[in-house]
């Protein structure tokens, strides 16, 4: 049967979920697969889904940038089960739903092994759609603000193509999350695969890795150490930083609501490197320098998301403001660090 979602033709219903899940040995609960479990956002998401009682939640991570310690609290839980499992090879298990984030997130971890990080795109995104099809359930893959590329429209809505580097360095990560749309969007039309799709936009908040190399880890441990903030020239790039219990919560509504995304969730304040370093300054240690360093050019100027969409259709905003998150993420920073305050 033919379907309109978002204007998009979709020329079949949803596959049925498997004969298993409506056996005699089905239970009430919903089975949810969570790719990338262990890392920063996964990890957050799945204290979220664990909280209710009518879940059971599956992590699937090859701990590339992900920690078995950030899931901790639930090894051991009957609810909670935990694979080394790597996306690229095809993984058959009954849930419900798929929260698809595996992919390394942070600049200097994606472009370590950049074909690496196209096939976890492409064939992670592959096979887990394939195991959506099988057993009928709902994918959720966490795409990305870099989707934009270096943007020429400001904000950036949805509806934006993008200004993107097929040949870059970058061009793994944001190509290959492109390509992971596409296929989410082909899976959805040829096969009738309920899909859902969030563009996250700059992301921050407890158990980011201290050596993660993004700007607001990277700020809050040199001032933690009494080193200089490196803005990387010129300073004057943007970006808009959204606190991760905001983030997840959007990706929840997201997955239970009703539209297939693609949808912009992110945080609209916008700050310039040289704002986001003062601000850091002014709460860690205002003794600590700041110092300009060479930056790769590859760097999107702007970036800001508009999200009309996700307040109309998710009733979601941000509640987050960086000057109360960036404390949260410090307090977490300062127990890792063992650094203590004065
Ligand atoms: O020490 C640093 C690190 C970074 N920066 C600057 O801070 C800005 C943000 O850089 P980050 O490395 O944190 O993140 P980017 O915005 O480049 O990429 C991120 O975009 C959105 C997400 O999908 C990903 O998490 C990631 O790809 C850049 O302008 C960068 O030049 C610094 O000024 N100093």
């Amino acid at each position: 049967m033919a379907k309109e979602t978002n204007g998009v033709h979709r020329s079949k219903s949803p596959p049925s979920p498997s004969p298993l899940r409506n056996s005699k040995f089905f239970q009430s609960n919903m089975r949810i697969l969570v790719t990338g479990g262990a890392g920063f956002i996964g990890s957050h998401l799945v204290d979220r889904l664990m909280e209710n009682e009518k879940n059971e939640v599956i992590v699937a991570d090859n701990y590339f940038t992900g920690s078995k310690d950030n899931l901790r609290k639930w090894i051991g839980h009957p609810r909670f089960e935990l694979i080394r499992h790597d996306v690229t090879e095809p993984l058959l298990v009954e849930v419900d739903q798929i929260y698809h984030l595996a992919c390394p997130a942070s600049p200097i971890f994606y472009k370590y092994n950049p074909v690496k990080t196209i096939k976890t795109n492409v064939i992670g995104t592959l096979n887990m759609l394939g195991l959506a099809k099988r057993v009928g359930a709902r994918i959720l893959l966490t795409s990305t603000s870099e989707v934009y590329g270096d943007p020429l429209e400001h904000p950036q809505t949805e509806s934006y193509w993008g200004n993107v580097n097929p040949i870059g360095v970058r061009s793994c990560y944001d190509e290959g999350k492109r390509v992971a749309e596409t296929l989410m969007f082909d899976y959805h039309r040829q096969h009738g695969i309920e899909i859902r799709i969030a563009r996250i936009f700059n992301t921050y908040g407890p158990r980011m890795n201290i050596d993660d190399g993004r700007v607001v880890s990277n700020f809050i441990a040199q001032a933690l150490r009494g080193e200089a903030l490196t803005v990387q020239a010129p300073g004057t790039q943007t970006r808009s930083f959204c606190f991760v219990s905001d983030m997840v919560d959007g990706l929840i509504r997201l997955m239970e609501g009703a539209d297939t995304g693609p949808i912009n969730i992110g945080n609209p304040g916008e700050f310039t490197m040289m704002e986001l370093a003062e601000t850091v300054k002014e709460l860690v240690d205002p003794n600590v320098e700041v110092k300009i360093v060479d930056n790769t050019p590859d760097d999107p100027r702007q970036r800001k998301p508009d999200i009309t969409k996700a307040k109309e259709l998710l009733g979601w905003e941000p509640k987050i403001t960086l000057r109360k998150g960036l404390p949260l993420m410090e307090e977490d920073f300062r127990n890792r660090l063992g650094v203590h305050r004065k």
